[in-house]
């Protein structure tokens, strides 16, 4: 007898800000069925009979299901994490650390056990050390683990840069390395208009400017909202890495995959270029960096580290 797979399912844990516009996303774009999971009771339900009622409007036929409840993500083809705090103004990502490396260890061991060949897609910040957690909580190998943030980082660089030169944003490509902290690498010298790279189309000042506002970028939002981040874009950018996986496409996109010497790096989960399939992370590809890009780049890797080592002890 030949079974017939269901059709694709992605649950997201934590159906917050993120979580509620990413499984909106998700349905709308037509990429899967979705399951929200949260523990602020009757929230999830809610959102779930809301974009439920909403289909006909837009015009699909996904499911959508909230719940508290474990048993109803199993055999989630993706399980996205959003779990957990969003920092407030005057805090930085780092600041969220302990509370949610407790969160997201709990939540990811969970998941896993309902939907144990999932590929896990990691939102919550910090994000680079929360993905290293959520590896380790998971025991799976490391391409099935990655975060999200080098999207939501390039994204920012490229609206900044459309805007600047008065361009269509769909001419614009940027890259951005590192943890998605205050470190982060954005590259100008890979990051292109219509192939032309941006040091060829601005001065010096206006890309250094545009390069601080991408790294300033979460922050930015924060202190305008003054209660909670951002969450159009980061839903954005997680639903396309979602969209990546689940129809095999193998985008190069920049998030945070486990690094084994590339870079010159090893044991640590950092925002690079990869490949991005049904397998999950099927390639991390090595840019051609300057010393100083390198250094950046290093600098970014320690602090991320060092966090790593702090959450550990934490959790220990
Ligand atoms: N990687 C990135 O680029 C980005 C990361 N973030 C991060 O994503 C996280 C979520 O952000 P928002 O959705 O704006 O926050 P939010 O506060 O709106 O939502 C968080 C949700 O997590 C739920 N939650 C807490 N503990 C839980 C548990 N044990 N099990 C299930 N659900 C649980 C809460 O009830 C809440 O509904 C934050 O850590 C934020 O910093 C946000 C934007 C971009
Ligand atoms: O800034 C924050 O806390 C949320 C986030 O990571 C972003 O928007 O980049």
């Amino acid at each position: 007898m030949t079974t017939i797979a269901g059709p694709p399912r992605v649950t997201i844990i934590g159906s917050g800000n993120v979580g509620s516009t990413l499984g909106q996303r998700i349905a709308e774009k037509n990429i899967a069925d979705v399951v929200l999971l949260d523990i602020e009771p009757g929230r999830p339900q809610g959102l779930a009979l809301d974009l439920t009622e909403a289909r006909g409007f837009e015009s699909h036929d996904r499911l959508i299901i909230g719940t508290a409840d474990y048993a109803d993500t199993q055999d989630s083809d993706v399980v996205v994490v959003t779990a957990g705090l969003a920092r407030k103004p005057g805090m930085s990502r780092d600041d969220l650390l302990k509370a949610n490396a407790k969160i997201v260890t709990a939540v990811v061991k969970d998941a896993i056990a309902s939907s144990p060949n999932a590929i896990l897609l990691i939102v919550t910040n910090p994000l680079d050390v929360m993905t290293y957690l959520a590896w380790q909580a998971s025991g799976f190998s490391p391409e099935r683990v990655v975060g999200m943030a080098g999207v939501l980082d390039a994204a920012r660089f490229e609206a900044f840069i459309a805007t600047e030169l008065k361009v269509s944003i769909g001419n614009v490509h940027a890259m951005v390395l590192g943890g998605h902290g205050d470190l982060m690498v954005p590259l100008p010298r890979y990051t292109t208009v219509s192939g032309i790279p941006i040091t060829e189309l601005m001065d010096p000042d206006t890309i250094t400017r545009l390069v601080e506002r991408t790294r300033n970028g979460g922050a930015e939002i924060v202190s305008l909202m003054r209660a909670g981040s951002a969450y159009f874009a980061p839903a954005s950018s997680a639903s396309l890495m979602v969209e990546s996986i689940l129809f095999n496409r193998s985008r190069i996109l920049p998030a945070a995959a486990y690094l084994q010497g590339q870079y010159g790096l090893s044991d640590i989960f950092l925002g690079v270029p990869t490949c991005l399939g049904r397998q999950g992370v099927s390639k991390v590809l090595e840019l051609d960096l300057t010393q100083s890009e390198h250094q950046a780049l290093e600098a970014s890797a320690q602090s991320v580290r060092q966090n790593i080592k702090t959450a550990q002890s934490l959790l220990a």
